[in-house]
């Protein structure tokens, strides 16, 4: 068994209430409230900012040029690719931009953007893999069960898509590659990372199902 597939192990109860979350549930069905939906794509087009400036810092911290190179890559196509998508749904549902960041995406973001600065790259990698593979299982499961006529295709077919499936495998290899070369203490902070992250995507989808606000 790879180190990657241990990760998935320790955290699919998470992955499990995150399929049967009424905002997955929902998403799939097509009866997501409109509202629901605006206020989850202007937090994750802020999560996105930062998921980028993540990756960046893992391809400034990288020994060798390959792995840079990946890293730059996945900071790229998080910038094009989803602000493309995120263009389509703001236009279509006449969103505005949002500034503020909700309690889910505030934490997610400072713990993506604290882990990729001050942690290990392998801890660092660990911290951001949830971003990728847990919304490519996402995707596909949703895809299969989506009803045709989703007003939410476009969302649905990009974490579904070939492109993003190469670059999660691509991920997943390039963290194997890191565990392999970890000590113990090491491989240990970076299940902690996957869990700490996978958890939070629960938050991120939970926040803009509950519409969550600061309090105080
Ligand atoms: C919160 C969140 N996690 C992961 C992704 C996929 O990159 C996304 N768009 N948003």
């Amino acid at each position: 068994m790879t180190f990657t597939d241990q990760l998935w192990q320790e955290i699919a109860p998470v992955y499990e209430v995150i399929l049967s979350h009424g905002f997955v549930e929902e998403l799939m069905a097509g009866s997501l409230p409109s509202p629901t939906f605006q206020y989850y794509i202007q937090q994750d087009a802020l999560y996105l900012a930062d998921f980028s400036r993540a990756l960046s810092q893992l391809a400034a911290r990288s020994a060798n040029p390959d792995d840079m190179l990946q890293f730059t890559q996945f900071a790229q196509n998080a910038i094009l690719v989803e602000r493309a998508l995120h263009e389509t749904y703001f236009s279509l549902y006449a969103i505005e931009p949002e500034t503020t960041k909700m309690p889910a995406c505030f934490a997610y973001t400072n713990y993506l953007l604290a882990t990729t600065s001050l942690q290990s790259i392998a801890v660092g990698a660990a911290a951001v893999l949830p971003c990728f593979w847990i919304y490519r299982q996402v995707g596909k499961y949703i895809y299969q069960q989506a009803i045709r006529e989703n007003p939410y295709r476009a969302w649905i077919d990009t974490y579904a898509g070939d492109a993003f499936d190469q670059s999660v495998t691509q991920m997943l290899r390039l963290t194997d590659q890191f565990a392999e070369l970890a000590s113990p203490t090491e491989r240990a902070n970076m299940q902690e990372a996957f869990r700490v992250s996978s958890r939070l995507e629960w938050y991120f989808w939970n926040d803009a199902y509950t519409q969550n606000r600061w309090l105080v």
